[in-house]
């Protein structure tokens, strides 16, 4: 069945994520600002300790860049003046390919979708085939991800031969100072729930744009995923589901 016809349930994949994300966080805006102003005058600074994680697991943990220290978060090198002003992408980038730092020869790994996960899946592909990763098999969260690994020639699996996966990088839409997230709105939330669900750990890529102070303060669509079976019903539950708080759905 096509992913597309289902959108996404921001609960369910937080409750999700509760259980089995491994989240690298980085604010790569925070870095441009600081480099823009402290160009030329860079000091490495120790990356800060995790902070105390949010979530109940033990294969959860919390890699934190604070705003000081994101340049040593994102093992960049020292700027060079005049400043390079970097774009959102590249940030992405940058972001994505640190994440790829955490991949190791021989993993099973979730691959994400969306613009910045691409870039993930990119820098795995260019390692494989530098040969500096060995035995990689990938699980793509969406056709679009698995035609771009295909491209890349990275071996590709599922989830019924391989039901456990080492490591999962995907970006979010939305992620809360609790690092509850939204994620989906690129459509592909299924798939992504499963894979990321089976993770031993989950390396989330967002950048300052997706940070908000409660899940829905982006003031975008929440990704809702519903089933093709008895999708009026679903629709209706969906319509009433915030009627005690005077909220009305508009006719879709
Ligand atoms: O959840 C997703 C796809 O369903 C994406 O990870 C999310 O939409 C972020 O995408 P991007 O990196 O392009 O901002």
């Amino acid at each position: 069945m096509d992913d597309r016809h289902r959108q996404t349930n921001a609960g369910g994949f937080r409750n999700a994520i509760r259980r089995s994300v491994y989240i690298f966080f980085s604010f790569q805006f925070a870095f441009y600002k600081n480099q823009t102003k402290s160009a030329g005058c860079y000091t490495p600074q120790p990356i800060p300790p995790f902070p105390s994680n949010p979530f109940n697991s033990k294969t959860m943990a919390v890699a934190w860049s604070e705003k000081a220290s994101s340049k040593e978060a994102l093992s960049l090198t020292p700027p060079i003046s005049p400043p390079v002003i970097l774009t959102q992408d590249e940030l992405k980038k940058m972001a994505a390919y640190k994440a790829v730092e955490y991949v190791e020869s021989g993993m099973v790994l979730g691959l994400g979708t969306g613009s910045t996960a691409k870039h993930a899946v990119d820098r795995i592909g260019e390692l494989l085939r530098q040969g500096k990763l060995t035995n990689i098999i990938g699980i793509p969260t969406s056709k679009q991800t698995q035609e771009q690994a295909i491209s890349l020639g990275i071996p590709l699996s599922d989830l019924d031969s391989h039901p456990t996966v080492d490591l999962a990088i995907d970006g979010a839409d939305e992620v809360d100072p609790h690092l509850n997230l939204v994620k989906g709105r690129g459509g592909s939330l299924l798939r992504e729930k499963m894979v990321e669900g089976a993770c031993k750990k989950f390396v989330c890529i967002v950048d300052e744009s997706k940070l908000v102070k409660h899940l829905g303060g982006s003031g975008l669509a929440l990704p809702v995923e519903v089933v093709p079976f008895c999708w009026k019903f679903t629709a209706g539950k969906l319509q009433n589901l915030f009627k005690d708080w005077g909220c009305a759905a508009l006719p879709g």
